[in-house]
């Protein structure tokens, strides 16, 4: 099941201009920040409410941030939603068509185990499903 979304996540040049433009719009600091190697990306998250806002930027010329900034520019990147089962869900979506972009859930940023569908089939926007690690285990 899809509970909320869970993030959304921003692609930026400059984390530390990026951080303080984002903390002036929302009047408040980023409550993390924390680099992800595995994903080429260094976040800092907002909280908003039941949601979050990511922002997100390159560690390396190979990062998806680096080749989503040099083909788009900086702007929203993808849609994360929270799932209560990520397995479950990987499942339920491969059934649909969906096309996963990796097989197996993978360590995220902020505690979560997280897979990406491909945009080709989701009208060009990038869907991040994540779940925490605690309840996975939890179970
Ligand atoms: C830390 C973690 C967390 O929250 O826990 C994160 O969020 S990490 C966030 C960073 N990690 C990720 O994004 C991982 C998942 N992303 C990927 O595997 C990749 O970026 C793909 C989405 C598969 C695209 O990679 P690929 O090498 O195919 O790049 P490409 O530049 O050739 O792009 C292929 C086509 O996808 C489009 N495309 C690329 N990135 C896109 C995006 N974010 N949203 C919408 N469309 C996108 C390109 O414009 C292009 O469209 P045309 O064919 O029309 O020109
Ligand atoms: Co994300």
């Amino acid at each position: 099941m899809m509970l909320k979304v869970e993030h959304i996540g921003i692609a930026v040049r400059e984390m530390e201009k990026s951080k303080d433009l984002f903390s002036k719009l929302f009047n408040k600091t980023a409550y993390k920040e924390e680099a992800v190697e595995s994903e080429g990306v260094i976040t800092s998250f907002f909280q908003m409410g039941e949601t979050k806002i990511e922002l997100l930027e390159a560690s390396n010329d190979n990062s998806p941030i680096a080749k989503f900034i040099q083909k788009k520019g900086e702007g929203i990147h993808h849609i994360a939603y929270e799932v209560e089962d990520i397995e479950l869900e990987m499942e339920r979506l491969k059934n649909e068509g969906f096309t996963l972009i990796n097989d197996k859930p993978k360590k995220g940023a902020d505690n979560k185990m997280v897979c990406f569908l491909h945009p080709k089939d989701t009208n060009g926007v990038l869907i991040e499903l994540c779940q925490e690690i605690r309840t996975i285990d939890a179970e």
